[in-house]
């Protein structure tokens, strides 16, 4: 297990702070997703946590060593990272694309190990497109595509995984499977951070929430702790109802509150 942390991070991005003193450490065998309205810094904080973005003050390290002193395919081993919205620009065979996620370990994704074969194919099983591996990455849908780059990310076997609006394409059944995939890999022992916007299923299926707002940590912890409509309203500027449910929480955003 890997422990991954942002100590006091703040990120400037074209001379403005995007992320103000951040402190994260998200556990081992824990899902943790971050939420927080457009434009709070999410995106941000989860690529400095990749080590994509560097930090202007404080840092993120990994198991005590800065992210700024690990050479970077020892980084890209140890972190998985899927940006949002992925784009597929070649027509490679979907087993190609989902076989870049060996490239950290020195494999070519023409000329895979075993361990690597079997990553490839054990990634496309997980996310339902063990049929497509042959198929041009640049012919599947939207939801199709953002899971063979799920799976490109799996496949690299991390133990950090880092997930940027994952299940913002998919169809209700595919949110619930790739959730599922992301819980999995928690159990099984990653450190998880995912990205979402939809509030009920980060309720159900998050063991923790960072609620950012306005590049500022705002609240953390378990969901029914930190998803409460008075806070829905100071973040979100929506009026919400958040209901107790068997299976977890049910938030529903009402009404927009002014602009403040
Ligand atoms: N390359 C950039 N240069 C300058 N400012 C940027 C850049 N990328 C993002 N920003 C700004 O930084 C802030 C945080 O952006 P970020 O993408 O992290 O937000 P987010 O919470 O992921 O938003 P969303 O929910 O819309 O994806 C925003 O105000 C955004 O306009």
């Amino acid at each position: 297990m890997r422990r991954l942390e942002a100590r006091s991070l703040s990120v400037d991005l074209a001379a403005r702070r995007a992320l103000d003193r951040i402190d994260l450490s998200p556990a081992p065998g824990r899902l943790t997703v971050i939420v927080g309205p457009n434009g709070a810094g999410k995106t941000t904080l989860l690529r400095a946590l990749a080590g994509l973005t560097g930090p202007a003050e404080g840092d993120v390290v990994l198991d005590g060593v800065s992210l700024r002193r690990m050479h970077a395919s020892d980084r890209a081993r140890a972190i998985a990272y899927l940006p949002q919205g992925g784009f597929v620009a070649w027509p490679l065979p979907v087993a190609g694309v989902v076989a870049l996620g060996r490239l950290p370990h020195g494999e070519k994704p023409d000329r895979l190990s075993p361990a690597g074969r079997e990553a490839v194919a054990s990634a496309l099983r997980a996310v339902g497109l063990q049929g497509f591996a042959d198929r041009p990455a640049t012919a599947l849908s939207g939801g199709e595509r953002a899971r063979a780059l799920l799976a490109r990310a799996l496949a690299t076997q991390a133990p950090v995984l880092l997930v940027d609006e994952p299940i913002a394409a998919l169809d209700p059944r595919h949110q619930l499977v790739v959730l599922e995939i992301l819980k999995a890999h928690a159990r099984a022992g990653a450190t998880v951070v995912a990205i979402m916007h939809d509030l009920t299923l980060a309720a159900r299926f998050a063991d923790d929430i960072l609620l950012l707002h306005q590049g500022k940590t705002e609240a953390f912890g378990p969901p029914g702790a930190v998803l409460t409509g008075e806070r829905l309203a100071a973040v979100f500027s929506v009026r919400a109802q958040v209901l107790a449910q068997a299976g977890g929480l049910l938030v529903v955003a009402e009404s927009p509150l002014p602009d403040t």
